[in-house]
């Protein structure tokens, strides 16, 4: 795949305080990359040093092979959209698409056709003569996506565009947003902190903490190989359950060992082999864990109900077992009174484990 964006190198420093380091992305054609993780990880510095809104401190920003690192954000044929709107308050929706591509001499029929285009595309032409005081959240988010639409850019920026909005907008416009890009199939960079968005609308996810990127990966391998602790326990809500023990042999074999019980981990493929001794950490995702409800006569894994919050199409448990807490996901129609023995099985397959020390995944 052709690159669209290529970072090499790229340091960003605010005073003292160095909030980029020789970050290195490639962003490919046609691609729809998020970047993800929580506030002040950097996300929003890096988008803003692709769009040009930032001065980097070092290194090189490549926008279809042309070095834009010192271009305004004019010239690096990006399109940006913000959680603010950002539109011109007295300016009607149509001039508000138009402006741009006055100022930049374009000829009238071609503004024209462009702007019904977008009209089109986004269902905004019966809003074209209003002004944005005069539209709901949604819609004016809709006129921000218009006028970067309009520009007919190589790349798309998004910096939280959907923040603002209600849950339910929030879930439709997340929708538009994906059949834009199946639409066009421009360069997407979106910006956000919510997992949810990112693992529905990416192609990869770039997972940032503290301006270093920890996994760059697409969303099924980022959710169910997540490459160190921080990764699995951003992603997934419920979060995974962590348990801390150590590896012991048995029968030639080695298992996880916490609190006097043993898992077995046959069906986990290690990346390297398992050292008796060694301390790790096993993750467990609610929905990988079966619940049982005949107690009786099994050895291993007896677990207790805690609570059970049900949710409709799901029934979240939470369970005590082995002295952790653990978050189970069973079907809604599943209901357990609280203080109801069950024993669990384990999917290891699905499983996860990482170093105690380092937090990698083995
Ligand atoms: N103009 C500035 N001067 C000094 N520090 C700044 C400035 N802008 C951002 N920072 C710091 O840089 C770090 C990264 O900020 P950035 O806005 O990129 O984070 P973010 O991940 O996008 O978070 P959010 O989701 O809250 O916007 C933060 O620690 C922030 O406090």
């Amino acid at each position: 795949m052709q690159n669209s964006v290529s970072i090499r190198d790229l340091s960003l420093s605010f005073g003292a305080v160095n909030v980029l380091e020789n970050l290195n992305l490639d962003i490919g054609n046609g691609e729809f990359l998020v970047l993800l993780g929580s506030s002040g990880c950097g996300k929003s510095t890096l988008l803003n040093c692709i769009a040009g809104l930032l001065e980097p401190t070092g290194g090189q920003i490549f926008i279809k092979d042309k070095n834009v690192t010192w271009e305004e954000p004019k010239d690096r044929g990006i399109g940006m959209v913000f959680q603010s709107y950002a539109l011109y308050p007295q300016m009607t929706v149509e001039k508000n698409l138009s402006f741009g591509l006055q100022v930049a001499k374009m000829p009238k029929p071609e503004i024209e056709k462009r702007i019904q285009r977008a009209a089109e595309i986004l269902q905004i032409g019966p809003l074209l003569k209003r002004k944005p005081s005069e539209l709901s959240g949604g819609q004016r988010q809709r006129v921000a996506i218009g006028r970067a639409l309009v520009r007919d850019v190589d790349v798309f920026l998004f910096d939280e565009p959907l923040s603002n909005l209600d849950a339910k907008l929030r879930s439709e416009l997340r929708v538009e947003i994906k059949r834009l890009h199946q639409s066009l199939k421009n360069t997407m960079i979106y910006v956000t902190h919510d997992q949810i968005e990112a693992l529905t609308l990416a192609d990869r996810i770039a997972i940032m903490k503290s301006g270093v990127i920890q996994q760059l990966a697409d969303p099924n391998t980022i959710y169910n190989a997540p490459k160190n602790m921080f990764v699995a326990g951003f992603i997934g809500s419920p979060s995974m359950t962590f348990l801390r023990g150590e590896i012991v042999e048995k029968d030639g074999k080695p298992v996880f060992h916490t609190n006097g019980v043993d898992f077995s981990l046959d069906g986990y493929s290690a990346a390297e082999p398992l050292q008796a001794g060694r301390k790790v950490v096993l993750g467990v995702r609610p929905e990988h864990v079966k619940v049982n409800e005949d107690s009786a006569g099994a050895e291993a894994h007896q677990a207790t109900v805690d609570i059970e919050e049900p949710m409709g199409a799901d029934n979240l448990l939470w369970l005590k077992h082995a002295g952790h807490s653990m978050s189970v996901r069973v079907a809604g129609a599943r209901r357990f009174a609280p203080g109801t023995a069950v024993r669990l099985s384990f999917d290891m397959g699905l499983a996860s484990l990482f170093d105690a020390g380092t937090e990698e995944r083995i």
